[in-house]
């Protein structure tokens, strides 16, 4: 008898013509079913006696035996298991009676995932054992598996952190200025392919402590990532410190950056005044618009990096850094280096991690997501309704340029809302929204399809000119969303279509770049 198979009833069982009438005859047969079932499903099986001697090994197993150094089935049905499997604990099974559902066995062959049951006879004394591979080489084969848990696991911790954030900010009454981290990568909307990899690349920029540099359109998001690399790292307990750096005027800078030192210079506060760096001690400092930094204010912060310290003005003093910086720029940093606006040796000390962040038009199959977000957010604030946006009006925001990005968007979708009549938005209003801005709507795109990506309209020759890996991997998520549609969902004809093993299309589909 198998151990734990089920023992059922006479007066439970239904009436059956199939099924036997006594209980110990329908042991057997589920004992017998559950065998064979067992037997095809793992992908090997075989049995011990009582003293540990194989005594069958079913097909599968056989496929194991040149991994295990056996020769033959002859060179292993009859030999003691631990002579032939390096590593087996079926012996504690024989002796303790107790099966191991799930166990981790490595040796010679690789590693395994098996299960170990007990025979025990009808006076439960153990007559031997049924030893059964579940998974071979779990190390790769559940890699998918293992990897969607752990992007799971980062989520939500992601979000465990955003609200705890917001926790503290409420606590704290810290509004928008504040010292804290307003966004984490939850805030982040998108799922297409170009914003997975933005997060990906942001994430791994957060957990290491150096600096970053991100390079991108305006309201694509920089500052958000700012904010959520910080939310995301080490020092997320420090303060979040934020510095405009094109709003702020050349003569000012300086000191607002390295801070005054108390009596400096005529006119100067008395008690003198803490920078930007000073604020940010333990935590970010965020640098935005980088490449508006004029040359001297450039000079001064290459020495700080350099020296990893800082001089107020006026001071003769230095205080140690300890804080990282996070840099963003719309402008082309690399043309500025060469025309010889921007110095080529900070250059190299910002671009220590750079982050590229895609425009939006890159991304549009994002769009409709960003709608709900955004359109919900505004509506939390104005108190109004969310309003709905029709099918024709989420296809004509998707077939935008967008070159102000998130930011013009949200700014059509908040026009849109507060002039939708009831709450609901189409494709007309938005049409004459965008042309009060004087923009001439481009044509639409539809976003019902899969394989919404962002070539489709007249500009898409602009696509063309990104980095050949993401557009492969558009490419790649456009087919198997295509495939998978064809197939009705069923991966093994899907995987056959593409001509890709199934795990590879299990690794795409959990981790699309
Ligand atoms: N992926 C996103 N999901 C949700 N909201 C976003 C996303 N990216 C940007 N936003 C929103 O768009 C607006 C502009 O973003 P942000 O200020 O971070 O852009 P930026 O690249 O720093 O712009 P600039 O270069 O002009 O400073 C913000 O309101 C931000 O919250």
């Amino acid at each position: 008898m198998v151990a734990g198979a089920p023992v059922v009833s006479r007066a439970t069982l239904p009436p059956s013509s199939s099924l036997p009438q006594d209980g110990q005859s329908i042991r057997e047969l589920a004992a017998r079913s559950m065998f064979g079932l067992f037997s095809s499903m793992s992908q090997g099986m075989f049995l011990v006696d009582k003293t540990g001697r194989i005594v069958w090994v079913n097909e599968g197993y056989k496929s194991f035996l040149p991994r295990l150094g056996v020769a033959s089935v002859d060179d292993f049905v009859g030999h003691m298991v631990e002579e032939v499997i390096p590593n087996t604990q079926m012996r504690q099974v024989l002796e303790t009676g107790k099966p191991v559902f799930l166990d981790l066995l490595a040796n010679r062959a690789g590693n395994f995932v098996v299960s170990r049951i007990p025979l025990l006879d009808d006076d439960g004394a153990i007559i031997g054992a049924i030893g059964m591979v579940l998974v071979d080489q779990p190390e790769t084969t559940l890699q998918p598996l293992i990897r969607k848990f752990s992007l799971l696991q980062r989520e939500l911790d992601d979000a465990r952190r955003e609200l705890a954030v917001r926790r503290l900010a409420s606590l704290e009454g810290v509004q928008e200025g504040g010292r804290r981290a307003k966004y984490t990568f939850a805030s982040y909307v998108g799922a297409s392919p170009a914003a997975t990899e933005v997060k990906r690349q942001a994430r791994r920029a957060a957990y290491s402590g150096s600096t970053v540099l991100l390079l991108g359109e305006t309201g694509t998001g920089k500052e958000l990532l700012a904010h959520a690399i910080h939310a995301t790292s080490q020092r997320s307990g420090g303060p979040f410190v934020g510095v405009n750096i094109a709003a702020i005027p050349d003569t000012l800078l300086e000191a607002e950056l390295f801070g005054v030192a108390p009596g400096a210079f005529t006119g100067a506060d008395k008690r003198g005044r803490d920078g930007k760096f000073r604020l940010a001690h333990g935590g970010t400092l965020f640098l935005d618009e980088i490449g508006d930094m004029p040359a001297t204010v450039q000079a001064k912060l290459l020495r700080a990096l350099q020296e990893g310290e800082i001089e107020p003005l006026g001071s003769n003093q230095l205080i140690p850094l300890d804080l990282r910086i996070v840099a963003a720029t719309s402008r082309d940093l690399h043309a500025m280096v060469r025309s010889g606006a921007f110095r080529e040796d900070l250059f190299y000390r910002l671009h220590v991690l750079p982050i590229r962040v895609p425009p939006l038009r890159e991304r549009r199959s994002d769009i409709p997501a960003l709608v709900d977000v955004l359109a919900e957010e505004i509506a939390a604030r104005g108190a109004g309704g969310v309003p709905e946006f029709t099918a024709d009006a989420l296809d004509l925001l998707a077939g935008q340029t967008w070159r102000g990005n998130i930011r013009e968007l949200r700014n059509v979708i908040e026009q849109a809302s507060m002039r939708c009549d009831g709450l609901s938005v189409d494709a007309q209003l938005l049409s004459a929204i965008l042309r009060e801005a004087g923009v001439e709507p481009s044509a639409p795109v539809s976003t019902a399809s899969q394989g919404l990506h962002a070539g489709r309209a007249q500009d898409d020759d602009q696509l063309l000119l990104r980095p050949l890996a993401e557009q492969v991997a558009e490419l790649e998520q456009r087919a198997i969303a295509a495939s998978l549609k064809a197939n009705k969902g069923n991966k093994l004809a899907t995987a056959r279509q593409l001509g890709i093993s199934r795990a590879t299309l299990y690794e795409r589909l959990v981790n699309p770049v």
